[in-house]
């Protein structure tokens, strides 16, 4: 990912692959203007993910070293392309005040998922519709590693399209919350990847997202923290967002989300309350 693709992906930018979803909900002259609790915000439909790698070897040279060094030696061979399904037909309706965890193996395809829902990968097949802008917070999502924890709070709210009276108005509260206290001088490139990943958090958190998607990003805090950003998720999800949660630990995901999609293989597994789908997960 590039170094200035700064915290939230896609909050800056309408989202590519991603289309402005049609009302599907019925309009009285009552309505109120916040959206209620429970209108659906992301809806994928038989979603498929495909990537296309350039380079790989075919099927008769895989594994075989003495073929690899003569590919590279004499560049042997013309660029292969194999194609690598990630999401195979994923479909589910999120809505308003949902906090959703996606577990599952390593590259059953959780982070594509989250990134096609965010817009940064355009469907093979299906489509992802969504109401509001969805924002992407990684583990990847760079900031700027040369200039300051300052400057980069600055630049993320900036790029999470923030003004610059909102930007004063959050600025302690970013720095409180991060907990880099006086690094917050100090180019990030100084800081420990702990420290870089309670920053991205504590900026993209500052704002009220309509889906905010979190990949792995609390995975590096400490405990304290981890505690904090829970408690963060919870209040955004009253402030009536979306929010989705890829963790490897178990815990966190039972405690902060109120449905789990378990995705194995690149298909849902199961979909539904934490407790059922983690013992599940965990059985198989
Ligand atoms: N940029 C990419 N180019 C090609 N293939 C990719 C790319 N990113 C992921 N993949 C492949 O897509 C599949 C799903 O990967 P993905 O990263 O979405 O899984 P994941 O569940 O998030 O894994 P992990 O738990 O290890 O982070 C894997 O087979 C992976 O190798």
């Amino acid at each position: 990912m590039a170094e200035a693709e700064v915290v939230a992906q896609g909050a800056a930018q309408p989202a590519k692959g991603a289309q402005a979803m049609e009302r599907v909900w019925p309009v009285s002259a009552e309505e109120p203007q916040a959206s209620p609790v429970g209108t659906p915000t992301v809806i994928v439909d038989d979603l498929h993910i495909v990537y296309k790698v350039y380079g790989a070897a075919s099927e008769a040279e895989k594994g075989n070293a003495v073929n690899a060094l003569l590919r590279l030696v004499k560049r042997q061979g013309r660029p292969q392309m194999k194609e690598i399904h990630a999401v195979k037909g994923v479909s589910f309706v999120a809505r308003h005040g949902d906090a959703i965890g996606i577990i599952g193996r390593n590259g059953s395809g959780k982070s594509t998922l989250l990134r096609a829902i965010a817009g940064l990968l355009p469907p093979h097949k299906g489509a992802v519709y969504t109401d509001g802008q969805p924002s992407l917070l990684g583990v990847n999502a760079a900031l700027m590693k040369e200039l300051t924890g300052e400057r980069n709070i600055v630049l993320g709210c900036y790029a999470m399209g923030m003004t610059p009276s909102e930007v004063r108005a959050q600025y302690d509260d970013i720095v409180d919350f991060s907990g880099i206290g006086e690094f917050v001088q100090f180019p990030m490139s100084t800081y420990s990847s702990g420290m870089g990943a309670r920053l991205r958090f504590a900026i993209a958190s500052a704002k009220t997202h309509d889906v905010l998607l979190i990949d792995e990003a609390l995975a590096t805090g400490d405990r304290e923290f981890k505690r904090k950003s829970q408690e963060r998720i919870m209040q955004m999800r009253k402030s009536a967002g979306t929010v989705f949660l890829v963790a490897h630990n178990l815990d966190v995901i039972e405690e902060t989300c109120n449905r789990v999609i378990w995705l194995h293989k690149g298909k849902v597994k199961m979909d539904g309350d934490p407790t059922e789908v983690i013992a599940a997960y965990n059985k198989a």
